[in-house]
């Protein structure tokens, strides 16, 4: 009989801030890193900032521009500056909005949709057609960032999305779980911020090394 091997797992490192932190997820294989636009995270860029990070990266690793309900100065500023492969949305953008991003900026969008129920699930259809990846991701609490918190939701609340379109798992993964998450919510894409840091912000080489390893299992 010929063993069929299960397709590769997709990863980003998001939040990232620093050249070594570019250097560390291209080292460990991940596909992609995020820079984050969003003033009060503790992990946020400017687009001038971001610029050396985004000529780092150019051509050996995915540059995905992460975005809160942002202005489109600001968007174009950051594509223009960092050079981005795609846009991912973490606010309340509509899918109008979502679709007019990728065809405004030729980039595909990745949309966060927060999950702490099966309505919000369900939610996520309202984007077929209009983003190119929904990014399933723990529904934060009131009055915190919409992201980056290391929260984890229930897993199994995703057969309901039965791979509708393409998809990512977020929110909470770490070295230590990101196994079990692929195996059993067969998410082609995983992605980490707080889980490969050692202090908000602060991302670890090993950590970075240890989660792409472990979630390629
Ligand atoms: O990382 C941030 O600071 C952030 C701020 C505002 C919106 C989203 C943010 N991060 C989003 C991500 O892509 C994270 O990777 C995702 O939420 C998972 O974060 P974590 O639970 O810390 O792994």
């Amino acid at each position: 009989m010929t063993a069929v091997s299960a397709p590769a797992v997709a990863i980003k490192i998001c939040g990232v801030t620093t050249p070594g932190a570019v250097d560390s997820a291209i080292r460990a294989r991940a596909d992609h890193v995020g820079f984050v636009f969003f003033p009060p995270s503790p992990r946020a860029l400017t687009p001038r900032e971001a610029a050396t990070l985004g000529a780092r990266a150019a051509g050996r690793i995915g540059r995905v521009g992460l975005f809160v309900d942002a202005t489109d100065a600001l968007i174009a500023e950051a594509v223009d500056a960092a050079g981005l492969d795609a846009l991912q949305l973490h606010g309340e953008e509509s899918p109008a909005r979502a679709a007019e991003l990728r065809a405004r900026h030729g980039l595909p969008v990745w949309k966060a949709v927060p999950v702490a129920s099966a309505a919000d699930i369900d939610r996520a259809a309202a984007y077929l057609g209009a983003a190119d990846l929904v990014l399933f991701d723990a529904k934060t609490p009131k009055g915190t960032l919409p992201g980056g918190m290391g929260l984890a939701f229930d897993w199994s609340l995703l057969s309901g999305w039965r791979n509708r379109a393409p998809w990512g798992l977020a929110g909470g993964l770490a070295p230590g779980n990101v196994a079990e998450a692929v195996r059993l919510t067969g998410a082609p894409l995983v992605d980490t911020s707080s889980g490969v840091e050692t202090a908000p912000g602060v991302k670890d080489p090993a950590l970075i090394a240890a989660f792409c390893a472990t979630a390629r299992g």
